[in-house]
């Protein structure tokens, strides 16, 4: 698992990062969320060894990472934002050389190697020269990479960035494989709408504190976004429209895709109760609802709110 304590890393005088602690436990896969500058990188190339703490230490599968890098570092599959230069190597070859690196069994390399080729759709280019892959091609280069010793933990910077959609979907279903291999897993990533469809918990950090942390279903609902629901009913508009208007529970309504989307007052009642109160009226009303779905604050919502004080600061510095 990753634990991360007091996490704190300072530039001279200024504070990266402050005092950031979480936990990451085998199967569980934490989006680690921030606008630019608000210390993911700092905080996750620490986990991975490549720079000191000023205070605080982390444990990956149980190790320091202050104390025990190296057992760390055979303990974690990480990739990059940025990928280094590599001499000439067949992708093949590549995995096969950081396979050995990492003292993979000679039997359980070759077929390991195959595997990754193959889960990630990196067969066809086996012989291939690394430095002439695309963008995309070497981004999966790198996460096979980080999986050839198959690591109980895995950090990945930006593991979306570069990749086509079909491989966007095929990373998707990989990251569900490993969680529930067992792997305890961070990743961070800009794409917050495609990030709430891969983590178990989410992690909001601004300007090197932690704002927000918690399992996703948690935080979003912490939000004080107003209950909304999104209506599919059959026939005109204007009988919905006259229902509607006499109906004290809706605050607002729009048509989104030939669907109404309402927003409801909040009620001192439990919010499920709303939502049926809102659907009894309009099937009294002769409204045939094909479809009546509740819908949960996004992510986006969420970290506009967790964020919204500090970039008013912000703004007012300015
Ligand atoms: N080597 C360094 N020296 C001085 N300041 C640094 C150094 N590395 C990072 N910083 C600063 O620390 C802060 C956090 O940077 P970090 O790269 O962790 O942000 P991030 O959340 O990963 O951003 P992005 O989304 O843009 O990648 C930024 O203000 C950055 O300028």
């Amino acid at each position: 698992m990753i634990e991360l304590d007091r996490f704190t890393k300072k530039y001279g005088s200024f504070c990266a990062v402050d005092r950031v602690s979480f936990q990451v436990t085998p199967g569980e896969v934490f989006g680690f969320i921030g606008r630019n500058g608000a210390g993911k990188t700092t905080t996750i190339r620490f986990l991975a060894t490549l720079i000191r703490a000023t205070a605080g230490d982390g444990m990956i599968a149980g190790y320091s990472v202050t104390r025990q890098p190296r057992e760390v570092r055979r303990h974690l599959g990480y990739v990059p934002d940025t990928f280094a230069e590599f001499p000439s190597f067949r992708v093949k070859g590549f995995l096969d050389f950081f396979a050995r690196a990492y003292g993979v069994p000679r039997q359980i390399r070759r077929r390991r190697v195959e595997d990754l080729l193959e889960r990630l759709g990196l067969a066809a280019y086996a012989k291939t020269d690394v430095r002439k892959l695309s963008r995309g091609l070497k981004q999966r280069l790198y996460l096979a990479r980080a999986l050839v010793h198959d690591p109980p933990v895995l950090i990945l910077d930006e593991p979306t960035a570069g990749l086509d959609p079909v491989a966007r979907m095929e990373f998707k279903s990989l990251l569900k494989e490993w969680a529930a291999e067992g792997k305890a897993i961070l990743l961070s990533s800009h794409n917050l709408a495609e990030l709430a469809d891969m983590v178990t918990h989410v992690g909001i950090i601004e300007r090197g504190r932690m704002v927000v942390s918690g399992t996703l279903r948690e935080v979003l609902t912490k939000t004080d976004r107003r209950p909304r629901v999104r209506v599919h009913y059959l026939g005109a508009p204007d009988r919905l429209e006259t229902t509607l208007r006499n109906l004290p529970q809706v605050r607002w309504s729009r048509t989104e895709n030939g669907q109404v989307i309402l927003e409801l007052v909040e009620s001192s009642q439990k919010g499920e109760v709303v939502f049926a109160q809102v659907l009894r009226t309009l099937v009294m009303a002769g409204i045939d609802v094909v479809e009546y779905q509740p819908l949960l604050p996004t992510l986006e919502e969420l970290f506009m709110q967790a964020t919204a004080g500090n970039a008013l600061e912000e703004s007012q510095r300015v």
